[in-house]
């Protein structure tokens, strides 16, 4: 039988930590422990590999750079938390010029400086195959109001931010076609989503000022995976609704037939999910709408077994945790 990534990682989770500082360790998008009386810190690390979550012939080096710091404060952006510092390590295969390593910094440093984000260090080895990249960013948020997954209550409304699914029609298109490949305006778009998510740090910190907390969570590993994390994370059954899922213009206009699948499962929208109160709904509303997205209902979380199901006009299907899984492509 594959394993799965998230049955190992669980069993790796201690039964206990040691220090009481620790608010929430593994289990969430970053780790969050208390540090002064005004903030809580965030501490998180994503990696990127190559032929994994990048070839040469899907991202330019300034792409690389970007999405392996955007992965990272998108976890902040997740716990309504403000990105501070980074530290970077880096596995250079002979096979990457020291233009392309160069490439790979200016990406990473342009959203850094964008973010006011101080780098702090990091490691550089070789690798005897493909490029790795792993980003460490330490974030912080107002003491005790990170937005964990846990916070999902019976009763709320689910919410997303703008559309998902777009970024895997664009790994597809890349794929098909190559990075220089031509691509209509639509397409580009498409690609665009794919080459340089953008974090959405400033709806996180919208979504942070409601109380009772919210519960967030991005989405790297598709819709259906990380609705299943929140049903797990705070015991709740979660029912979305066909009619309610916003579908892009893009995908739309795809001659693909199937872009569900990429709505659901593609991964790497690096857009929030979350839950909220039915009567807070106002305010998460007119806060967003002070931010470049747009905000969807598209369900609600009911009583019961952690489960997510699609309500359509016809019939009610499970949406299963089957998005991206590293121990079983
Ligand atoms: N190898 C590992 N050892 C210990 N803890 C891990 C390991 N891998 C992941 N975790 C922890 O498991 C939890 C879930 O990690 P995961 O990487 O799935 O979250 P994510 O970063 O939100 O998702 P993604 O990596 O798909 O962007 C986090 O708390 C993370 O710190
Ligand atoms: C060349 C190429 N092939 C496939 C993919 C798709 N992909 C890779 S990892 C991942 C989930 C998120 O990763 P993680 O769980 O590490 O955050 C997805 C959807 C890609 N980006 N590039
Ligand atoms: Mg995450
Ligand atoms: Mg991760
Ligand atoms: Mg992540």
């Amino acid at each position: 039988m594959p394993r799965d990534e998230f049955v190992w990682i669980n069993k790796q989770r201690p039964s206990k930590y040691f220090d009481s500082h620790i608010i929430e360790g593994i289990g969430d998008d970053t780790a969050v422990y208390s540090s002064s009386d005004d903030f809580d810190e965030l501490l998180c690390v994503d990696t990127l590999i190559e032929d994994i979550h990048f070839k040469k012939s899907t991202m330019a080096p300034e792409d690389i750079g970007h999405k392996a710091l955007a992965v990272n404060i998108s976890d902040i952006a997740a716990m309504g938390g403000i990105p501070t510092y980074y530290m970077v390590a880096i596995a250079v295969p002979t096979t990457w010029s020291d233009d392309e390593l160069e490439g790979i910094y200016r990406g990473m440093t342009e959203l850094g400086i964008r973010y006011k984000m101080d780098m702090i260090g990091g490691d550089t080895v070789s690798s005897p195959r493909g490029l790795m990249i792993s980003v460490t960013v330490r974030g912080k948020v107002e003491k005790g109001r990170a937005l964990l997954r846990k916070n999902a209550k019976p009763g709320d409304l689910v919410f997303l931010t703008n559309t998902t699914g777009r970024s895997a029609a664009g790994l597809s298109l890349l794929l098909d076609k190559g990075r220089h490949g031509r691509f209509s305006m639509q397409e580009s778009e498409l690609v665009q989503t794919h080459q340089r998510p953008e974090p959405r740090v400033q709806e996180g910190r919208a979504a942070a000022k409601i109380d009772p907390l919210i519960s967030l969570n991005d989405i790297s590993d598709g819709l259906a995976s990380e609705l299943n994390e929140l049903a797990e994370a705070s015991n709740t059954s979660i029912e979305l609704w066909e009619t309610h899922i916003p579908i892009a213009k893009e995908l739309k206009n795809f001659p693909e037939k199937n872009y569900w699948d990429w709505i659901f499962y593609g991964g790497e929208d690096f857009e929030l999910v979350g839950t909220v109160r039915e009567s807070d709904w106002p305010i998460l509303e007119n806060e967003i709408e002070k931010t470049e997205s747009q905000l969807y209902v598209i369900g609600r979380v009911l009583e019961g077994n952690p489960l997510v199901t699609l309500l359509g006009e016809k019939r009610k299907t499970i949406l299963e945790k089957k998005g991206y899984n590293h121990f079983k492509q």
